[in-house]
Order: structure tokens, then C-alpha cells, then sequence
């Protein structure tokens, strides 16, 4: 098996093998129109890779990766051998914008900020909607945020490096960190008037069809007939469950 196959959505793998964003496990047929693109607004640890993966897997709506991280960004460039980030970008979009016309980007708030200044990624990316990814429990996501900062295991197809070890104030700055970022995007989406369609990470979980459904009518493409497996699974263990409870008891007694 290759190492893209070893990384293809929906291949079930989640061994050591690398998955490989850049290669052509992610790619749609060459697209030469003008893409309609969408970013999915998102958090660290929230179940953005999840979503991303889901809406993939329609087949309608491109593959959602961080195309515009900066350091990815660089890669593509240096990989496709473009002028300018803005000319990346578009050859980005040529190769994973489905038939359907759509091209999705997922974004944590920090990626999106570093590059909405740059007017000339901004006009090539031009978005035209918004699905928000947000997480209800941040203990939680903290707990993952920490232990995948320690394992580096950022996403099923990684491997972790070694075991996490408990550290509450390390929970506490990324609870707080959360915060300031869904304020980010508050204020971005208020300043802006725009509506975004919310997904709820604990929801996904519970319907992952209706998740699915539901944006496929936002973004009104036909629903699939078949729900696509996400291809990542969930990384947390009964690690993450005793973190939590141990730092929800230990906040309580502070
Ligand atoms: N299929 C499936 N089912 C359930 N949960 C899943 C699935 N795929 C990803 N996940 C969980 O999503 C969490 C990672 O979120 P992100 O992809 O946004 O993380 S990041 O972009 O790398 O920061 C992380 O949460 P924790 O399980 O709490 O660590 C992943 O396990
Ligand atoms: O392979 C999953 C993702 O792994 C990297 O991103 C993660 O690491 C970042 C820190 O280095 C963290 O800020 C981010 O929340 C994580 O998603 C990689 O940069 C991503 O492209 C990749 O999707």
C-alpha cells in the first residue's frame, strides 16, 4: 500500500503510516471554472478533521484540508512551483474543487488571521459560506488539545510519540485559549453580518447523517444516498475521561 492509499479517507487505516494531504488521495478532477469555496471556521480539537473528512466523502463538496496554513501554503508552493501564494492557492482549487463547483477550506481561527490581510489569497479564495465548527464540552477538547500537544498524534492517522502526562495548568490555557478563539470568530461573523451554519462537534457524533444532510442544504448539494465514512476515528481513550474528571474534581476544590 502506498503511503497516500495508507492516508485515504475512508481506507479504515489509522496505523502508523502518515496520512499525506498534499498527495492525490484528496484530489478531484482537475476543476477549470471558478470555484465556489466555503471555509469551515474551526477550533483546535473541536472534530474539524472529522467534518472535513465527512463532507469529502460526498463527493459534492472537495476536500476540506488547511489550505491556507501558512506553513502548508508554503509546501503547496514550493511543491506546485507557483509565483505567489494567490497563484497556489488557485492551483490548490483546481485540483480539489468538486464537479459540483465547491471548494471547502477548514480553518482554526489563528490559520484564517494570518492570512486575512493578504488581499490577493483573500480574492482568490473569496468565500462564499460558512459552516462553524464549535465543541459544547471544552474540558474536553482541552484534554484532547494536551494530550495531542504532548503525543503529537494531531489526527488518527498519526502515531502518538510517547505517553501524556496529566498537566491541569496546561487544560486551564487551553480552555482559555478556546475562549478567545470562539470570540474571534464571534466578532468576525458579527462584524461581517454573516450567518455561518453551526455544526456541534457532540452532535456530529450523535447524528453524523443529519450533520451531513445539513450542510449538503446549506450549501444545496444533493444529499448522499449512503453515509460516507469519515475515515478518521476518535483518538480518545479512557485517558482523556479520568484527565476530565480528575480536573473537573480538582477545579471544584480550588
Ligand atoms: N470519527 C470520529 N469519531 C469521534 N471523534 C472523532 C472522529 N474523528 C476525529 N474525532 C475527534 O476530533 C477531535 C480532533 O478535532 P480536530 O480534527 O478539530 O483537531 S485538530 O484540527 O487537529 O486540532 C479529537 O477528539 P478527542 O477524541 O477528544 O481527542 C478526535 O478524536
Ligand atoms: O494531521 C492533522 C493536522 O496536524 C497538523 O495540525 C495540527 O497541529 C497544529 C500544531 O502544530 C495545531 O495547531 C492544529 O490544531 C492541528 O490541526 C497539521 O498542521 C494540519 O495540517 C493537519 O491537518
Amino acid at each position: 500500500m502506498s503511503q497516500q492509499q495508507a492516508g485515504r479517507p475512508g481506507s479504515g487505516d489509522t496505523g502508523s503510516q502518515k496520512w499525506d494531504q498534499f498527495g492525490d488521495a484528496y484530489d478531484q478532477p482537475t476543476f477549470s471554472g471558478t470555484p465556489r469555496t466555503y471555509v469551515i471556521a474551526s477550533m483546535p480539537r473541536s472534530g474539524s478533521h472529522m467534518l472535513g473528512h465527512l463532507l469529502h466523502g460526498t463527493g459534492q463538496l472537495g476536500s476540506p484540508l488547511e489550505y491556507i496554513h501558512t506553513q502548508h501554503l508554503a509546501t503547496w508552493q514550493e511543491r506546485l512551483g507557483e509565483p505567489t501564494r494567490a497563484a497556489t492557492l488557485q492551483a490548490v482549487m483546481r485540483r480539489r474543487t468538486s464537479p459540483s463547483g465547491w471548494f471547502g477550506v477548514k480553518a482554526h481561527w489563528k490559520q484564517f488571521a494570518d492570512v486575512m490581510d493578504d488581499q490577493e489569497v483573500m480574492a482568490v479564495l473569496s468565500p462564499q459560506d460558512w459552516i462553524r465548527i464549535t465543541r459544547s464540552d471544552k474540558v474536553a477538547q482541552a484534554v484532547s488539545l494536551v494530550i495531542a500537544q504532548q503525543t503529537k498524534a494531531w489526527i488518527s492517522f498519526h502515531q502518538a510519540k510517547g505517553e501524556p502526562v496529566y498537566d491541569a495548568d496546561a487544560i486551564t490555557k487551553g480552555i482559555r485559549a478556546f475562549q478567545k478563539q470562539e470570540s474571534a470568530w464571534d466578532t468576525f461573523f458579527e462584524t461581517r453580518g454573516i450567518t455561518p451554519h453551526v455544526v456541534v462537534y457532540e452532535e456530529m457524533l450523535e447524528d453524523p447523517a443529519r450533520t451531513v444532510a445539513d450542510v449538503c442544504a446549506r450549501l444545496d448539494v444533493p444529499v448522499p444516498a449512503v453515509l460516507p465514512e469519515p475515515g478518521t476515528t476518535r483518538q480518545a481513550t479512557a485517558v482523556n475521561a479520568e484527565w476530565r474528571a480528575r480536573y473537573l474534581a480538582e477545579s471544584g476544590s480550588r
